[in-house]
């Protein structure tokens, strides 16, 4: 089952706006993985499908749109499926049903030359591990792509050089890649897949090998790339914290099965269940939420005085603006009034958050004392979270679609 956020439309097969469509995907590893689908064991849970065929059920039933320009990113702890998901994008992992369209191509149809050149010039691919050729100068490791394409040696060193200063490794051109950082070698990675201007870009979790420190350069780097350039993105991660900062939307996977899409905002805000709401317990929400989420119209008699502040500013700056003023914020984008922000939406949107944190910490807690007790009932069952979710904030329905 795949989830959409709240509010938001059902996409358009191959809409413009559109650069991957996925539909209805499954990747099952196994020899008899075609008697899964179309059965009754489909819907069966993953253990009992490994233990009647012996398969395992890697991407269930995954259908979802990357949005032209936007960063996707697909969260989910170890063996969630993530990294068969982005493989099968292109083709690296043959799916076992399911379509994935590129601008509306079914790429499933495609011959080994046309794939050969759909992944040649359409998308480019960071891995955790580099994949850095070691006896090449990084200057022919980031000129790779357009040496298979065969570009001429000085045009491919100019673009090689402009994307080299671009990552910020002007000088290193004619090092190695063993006499780098993991950090810097991250960096040519990025640069090596850059440079073939690709319209997708691919994370498969590019940064889990990293420091913490160069990690947090290396986002921000991926956050300054994305500002300047726009480049559609899917990026895979097991980290929230990553996902929140990079994700225009993120996809929240759980054994093969996408539990919620939504924008950052959508999946601290508003968590599907009780397992989203475990993940992102431990996320500050003034500093994910923003002022967006919580504008409402102004109360009768209340003052619309107050101190302006964009849309996008998260509460853990619209709090120092309430302290100072007396009035509500007026929320203003682009010359036109939004709405308002007042002190009580704000406390109320933190007390949610620990609210939510003992509800989530009880839902699981049943859920486990439910497994030892074989069913017993308890009170607070993940549906009863998913309800606390689903109420929101305030402002929460104003928010569907935003940071999209
Ligand atoms: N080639 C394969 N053959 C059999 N099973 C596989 C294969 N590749 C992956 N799997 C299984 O499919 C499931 C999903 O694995 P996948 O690597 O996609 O998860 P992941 O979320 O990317 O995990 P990680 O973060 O650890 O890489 C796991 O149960 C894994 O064991």
């Amino acid at each position: 089952m795949s989830t959409r956020a709240e509010g938001e439309a059902v996409p358009q097969e191959g809409a413009s706006d559109t650069t991957f469509s996925v539909r209805h995907l499954w990747k099952i590893f196994g020899r008899n993985a075609d008697s899964v689908i179309g059965t009754d064991l489909e819907h069966a849970d993953r253990d009992r499908i490994k233990d009647e065929t012996g398969c395992t059920v890697a991407v269930r039933d995954v259908s979802f749109d990357v949005r032209t320009g936007e960063t996707f990113v697909v969260m989910g702890l170890s063996g969630s499926g993530k990294s068969t998901l982005i493989r099968c994008l292109t083709r690296l992992i043959e799916p076992t049903s399911g379509q994935v369209l590129l601008d509306g191509e079914d790429i499933g149809e495609a011959g080994p030359q046309r794939l050969r050149e759909l992944r040649r010039h359409r998308m480019a691919m960071v891995f955790q591990h580099f994949g850095l050729l070691p006896n090449r100068r990084i200057i022919d490791n980031v000129a790779y792509g357009l040496e298979v394409r065969g570009m001429p040696r000085p045009d491919r060193y100019a673009r090689a050089r402009e994307m080299i200063d671009m990552v910020g490794l002007g000088g290193y051109e004619n090092s190695r890649p063993g006499e780098l950082s993991g950090g810097m070698q991250q960096r040519v990675g990025l640069a090596r897949a850059l440079a073939v201007d690709p319209q997708v870009l691919l994370f498969d979790e590019p940064f889990s090998a990293l420091d913490p420190l160069i990690r947090r350069d290396m986002q921000n780097e991926v956050v300054r790339l994305q500002r300047e350039l726009h480049k559609t993105s899917v990026f895979i991660t097991h980290d929230l914290q990553e996902a929140l900062k990079l994700g225009d939307r993120i996809a929240i996977m759980r054994d093969g099965e996408l539990v919620q899409v939504g924008t950052p905002e959508e999946v601290v805000g508003r968590p599907a269940d009780a397992y989203v709401a475990d993940f992102t317990s431990d996320v500050a929400r003034t500093t994910v939420l923003t002022a967006r989420w919580l504008v409402r119209e102004p109360f009768p008699g209340e003052r619309t005085d107050g101190p302006t502040t964009e849309p996008g500013t998260v509460l853990a700056e619209v709090l120092p603006m309430l302290a100072a003023s007396t009035a509500p914020v007026r929320v203003v984008e682009g010359g036109t009034l939004l709405g308002y922000v007042g002190r009580d939406d704000v406390l109320r949107a933190i007390a949610e958050d620990q609210l939510e944190n003992a509800a989530a910490a009880a839902a699981i807690e049943g859920e486990t004392s439910e497994e030892l007790s074989d069913g017993a009932t308890d009170p607070a069952s993940a549906s009863h979270v998913a309800d606390l979710g689903d109420d929101g904030g305030p402002g929460g329905s104003a928010t569907a679609g935003s940071g999209g």
